[in-house]
């Protein structure tokens, strides 16, 4: 009789379950690198076979220079960055995702930024016929003329930045910029999104706590867009066991639901209108939006227009601090327009819009620091996409960084230079028409909500802070930026400086 000797492996169903999970991973790894319809586009090897590469350069804050590099030294239009993504680094493929309303928001990564986790928002509905009604719903309240109403809160808030501004001043205490602007504009989207403050500007020298929050909370953002998996573990574990930027993604989760509660508790009455009004109050019941939603969108007004204007400000200051010319022409400009401290203090966003040097450095300060750098992905459509007669099939995940558009040298000259002059004509006037081709708002559909609520803010504290101190700096003048989702100054201690007040 024929009798078949097993090998003793094929006995073990712990060896034989080993052996099935490694050659399925061996085929898996084949197939990705070597038969996968995106598998001749050129990138690094690991982000062929995984998300890892993408996810450790974002933990380090290098992926939008590393993608600039491979660009520059090896000259890759696009690149693989993730296993079913490329990343284009092109203006005009920017303009194509972004602009043409083609390509829906890639979901997993968009529900990482969720909170509380279950209620998708503004920023995180990837359907279009979804998005829209919500997005014309919100909308009013980010209108020219909303916002101009708010100018009561933007001019609150700055005076309370001047106040302390002019202490540390009188004291000679430095500064940490990138800290103070963010204080700024954390606690005024803070009022705007929640009816209260979060307290930033009252902390001592501008160390706040949830600067800290935010920061710590960012630091995870590579593994919540990537590795939903991963997050489902980290949920079932014990709070004392998981990562602090996990806890402290729940804890902002709670942030918006405390404020509502005393906003419909006390009922308070602002000058001005904010989210928890409007939102909560319209004519037609089934767009009204439930406590929960209403509690998500503030969370997510808050998280997209806390920390972004902030560094938009900061940079830009580190700039102008640095150049004197550059700082003696706003100066000159903004002191033949408002001759007295009261009078900045009281300027109108529509006003200095009119002020030509101003405008030019609001523009170049949000150009230079593109404060969301990072690919914010989208799904190619049905059909597939044709760019530049190179064929990208249905389903395949796109992104071009917003850094590859400002920062490109086919728009802008020397453009690692801050150079507010650019956008200025021959006669001084702003060029309104390049305009275009800023994209730190991002453009089409999904670009930012809050771009008018941005600008004013950008206007109103530029000009109060240039007109009433200036500030000195050590260092050459070079700052070396990390993109960690948004975009933060490698070095702190290159945003430390000591202000002085200009006017008593
Ligand atoms: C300089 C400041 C700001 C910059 C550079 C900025 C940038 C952006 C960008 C690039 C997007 C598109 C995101 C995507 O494609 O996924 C966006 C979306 C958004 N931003 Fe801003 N933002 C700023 C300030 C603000 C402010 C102040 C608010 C709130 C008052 C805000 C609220 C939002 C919201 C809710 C969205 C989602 C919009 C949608 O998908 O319809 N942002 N922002």
């Amino acid at each position: 009789m024929l009798t078949v000797d097993l090998h003793p492996y094929f006995l073990n169903p712990t060896a034989t379950l080993i052996a099935l999970a490694l050659s399925t991973c061996a085929y898996r790894i084949i197939y990705l690198l070597f038969f996968h319809p995106l598998a001749s586009f050129p990138g690094p090897r690991l982000a062929a076979i995984s998300y890892w590469w993408k996810a450790l350069k974002w933990r380090n804050g290098t992926v939008t220079r590393e993608l600039q590099e491979m660009h520059r030294t090896r000259g890759w239009p696009i690149i693989r960055i993730g296993p079913n993504h490329l990343s284009f680094w092109d203006p005009d493929a920017y303009k194509e995702i972004y602009l043409t309303h083609k390509f829906r928001k890639y979901s997993t990564f968009y529900d990482g930024f969720q909170s509380p986790a279950e209620h998708r928002t503004i920023f995180t509905i990837p359907e279009p016929e979804l998005h829209a009604p919500r997005r014309r719903q919100l909308s009013a309240l980010l209108s020219r003329q909303s916002v101009i109403a708010l100018e009561p809160l933007f001019h609150e808030m700055f005076g309370v930045f001047t106040e302390k501004l002019t202490v540390h001043a009188k004291e000679n205490i430095p500064l940490n910029f990138y800290n103070a602007f963010r204080c700024l504009t954390m606690d005024t989207v803070c009022v705007f999104s929640f009816g209260g403050s979060a307290g930033c500007l009252q902390a001592d020298k501008f160390e706040a706590l949830p600067l800290v929050a935010v920061d710590e909370l960012l630091s995870g953002s590579y593994i919540r867009a990537h590795f939903p998996r991963i997050i489902k573990f980290l949920n079932l574990l014990p709070r004392p066991l998981q990562p602090s930027w996990q806890r402290g993604f729940d804890d902002v989760a709670q942030i918006g639901a405390v404020f509502l509660q005393a906003y419909r508790s006390t009922q308070p009455s602002h000058k001005y209108p904010i989210l928890f009004d409007a939102a909560s109050h319209t004519n037609n019941a089934e767009s009204t939006l439930s406590d929960d939603q209403l509690v998500a969108e503030a969370n997510v007004f808050f998280g997209a227009g806390g920390d972004t204007t902030g560094i938009a400000l900061s940079i830009g200051s580190f700039y102008i601090a640095h150049d004197r010319t550059v700082r003696d022409r706003l100066f000159d400009e903004l002191v033949a327009a408002y001759s007295t401290r009261h009078d900045v203090l009281q300027a109108g966003w529509v006003e200095l819009e009119k002020l030509p040097y101003l405008s030019a450095c609001v523009h170049e300060s949000l150009r230079i620091s593109s404060p969301l750098p990072g690919d914010l992905p989208r799904v190619v459509s049905e059909g597939g996409w044709k760019f530049n007669g190179v064929q990208i099939p249905e389903g395949t995940i796109v992104s071009a960084s917003t850094v590859a558009v400002n920062w490109s040298e086919k728009i802008f000259t020397d453009p690692q230079a801050f150079k507010p002059e650019r956008w200025l004509d021959s006669n001084g006037k702003f060029r309104g028409d390049m305009d275009n081709w800023l994209v730190s708002f991002g453009k089409g559909q999904r670009s930012c909500i809050g771009q008018t609520f941005a600008m004013a803010e950008l206007y109103i504290f530029l000009a109060g802070f240039w007109r009433l101190f200036d500030v000195q700096m050590g260092g050459a003048g070079q700052l070396e930026v990390l993109d960690l989702f948004t975009t933060i100054p490698k070095n702190h201690d290159d945003m430390k400086g000591r202000v002085i007040a200009t006017e008593e």
